[in-house]
């Protein structure tokens, strides 16, 4: 048989076990899985991945490069650059954020030109729905948008307007028929603003003040509209950025009721709560907002329970300019950079910490987003036939995150300075070398 490249003696993560073997690789697919010490290289390059883990490539299904338009908060090059860097090979682009959003088969096209030339990963990009684009949606599915992502609340830009209750309803009807997925930004518009316009009427702005003006309750409400909603249209749903385990609760309700949702969290809602925020300041600040330690650990409890469906980033990053802007938290850009270290943070605070298994997380980042959004078997699972798509970490390794080794275009993350547990060493993406690790390496 012919290999392009073989990897050998590496343990592979699959979604039931972790096994070790040798892999073949040929014109970026899996063609060979075998007993370790039995593959032929021939001329093959040769990867030695004794005592190293090897994962399907993560599928990031949240992200914001925001090009074109506001190439100077992220772009294509850094964020993809940045996710090989993490073992991811695949992400699904946010629609907002780049100038103009995502919002017709034009800027579609115009965004995908971009991707095209400068995205060293997979990618595929999402629509947005808001409100005057309904008779857009079905020429942006055309063109192969992965699904449309909708925000229930103010989204902290001018030009991504919100979608209130008449355009979730007429959207949702138009994605049924198209047989696509809603993605939503569930919270509630009424309350945050209620709830925000009197914190600062009572001068009360402190970054506890501003979580608690982002409530859980706020998340609550805005899921159980769109639930009913899903029941009265049929709509897919995907509710993304979950912060708490009881919207994951009535998600899990709502799937038992037969709605067809799937819920999605972030590493930050993980490993980060509101006394990280308030000693990291800015770099911290998201929405939903972080919460209490207790509701960090019940969401890790909800991870093992297997009531997550998918773990993304939501990487949303900013110039430094407006994480230092205002005089209180309430001003500064909500958003958090960490693409770079998803599968890290899990590694960290997961399998090391918390004894959730290899499995697990390789089904919440790759298998499950593969097949929610119609990737799999091509991608999402190591198996024969399959793309390339593969990760290679050495699970001991110890590091502590510098600024300079994150490769986004601004050096800001809320996980600089942590330990970590667990280094990304090679990266493949359909069987080319996008990422290497040339120092650590040789400290297997
Ligand atoms: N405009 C944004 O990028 N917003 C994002 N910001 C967050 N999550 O703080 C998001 O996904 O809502
Ligand atoms: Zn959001
Ligand atoms: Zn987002």
């Amino acid at each position: 048989m012919l290999f392009d490249t073989v990897i050998l003696f590496g343990t592979l993560v699959t979604e039931n076990d972790v096994v070790e073997a040798d892999l073949g690789i040929h014109n970026g697919k899996i063609v060979a899985i075998c007993e370790p010490g039995t593959i032929k290289a021939g001329s093959a390059k040769i990867i030695d991945a004794k005592g190293l883990h090897i994962f399907p490539g993560l599928i990031d299904v949240h992200v914001h490069f925001n090009e074109p338009g506001r190439d100077n908060w992220e772009g294509l090059e850094t964020g993809s650059q940045s996710l090989a860097a993490g073992g991811i090979t695949t992400f699904f682009d946010m629609p907002l954020n780049s100038n103009p959003p995502t919002t017709t088969k034009e800027r579609y096209l115009e965004k995908q030109q971009v991707a095209n030339e400068k995205s060293i990963v997979d990618y595929r990009l999402w629509g947005g729905l808001v409100p005057d684009n309904i008779e857009n949606l079905t020429e942006l599915h055309e063109e192969g948008a992965i699904g449309f992502k909708a925000f229930m609340s103010e989204c902290g830009t001018d030009d991504f307007r919100y979608a209130d209750n008449n355009t979730l309803i007429q959207g949702m009807e138009k994605i049924a028929e198209l047989n696509s997925i809603l993605a939503l930004h569930a919270e509630s518009n009424e309350m945050i603003n209620y709830l925000t316009e009197k914190a600062k009427k009572e001068q009360r702005l402190s970054i506890r003040d501003y979580c608690n003006s982002r409530p859980i309750l706020s998340e609550l409400e805005a899921v159980e509209r769109v639930l009913r909603y899903a029941e009265l249209t049929g709509c897919k749903l995907h509710i993304v950025h979950v912060s708490s385990k009881k919207v994951i609760d009535r998600i899990k309700e709502a799937k038992e009721e037969g709605i067809d949702v799937t819920a999605e969290t972030c590493p930050h809602y993980l490993c980060l709560s509101i006394e990280e925020f308030e000693e990291i300041g800015p770099a911290a600040k998201c929405a939903p907002p972080l919460r209490e330690r207790e509701e960090v650990e019940l969401l890790w409890q909800a991870l093992k329970n297997g009531d997550i469906d998918i773990i993304s980033s939501d990487h949303s990053p900013s110039p430094p300019e407006l994480k230092a802007q205002g005089e209180h938290i309430f001003d500064v850009w909500g958003g958090i950079a960490g693409c770079q270290n998803t599968l890290h943070a899990l590694l960290t605070e997961g399998y090391h910490n918390r004894a959730v298994s290899l499995s697990k997380i390789a089904e919440v980042t790759a298998l499950q987003p593969a097949k929610r959004f119609g990737l799999y078997p091509n991608k999402g699972s190591i198996r024969i036939g399959s793309d390339a798509d593969l990760t290679i970490i050495n699970l001991n390794e110890k590091f502590v995150l510098k600024a300079e080794d994150l490769k986004y275009r601004h050096k800001l993350s809320p996980y600089v300075g942590k330990n970590f547990i667990g280094k990304t060493l090679y990266t493949f993406s359909r069987g080319v070398c996008v990422f290497e690790d040339f120092k650590s390496k040789t400290n297997v």
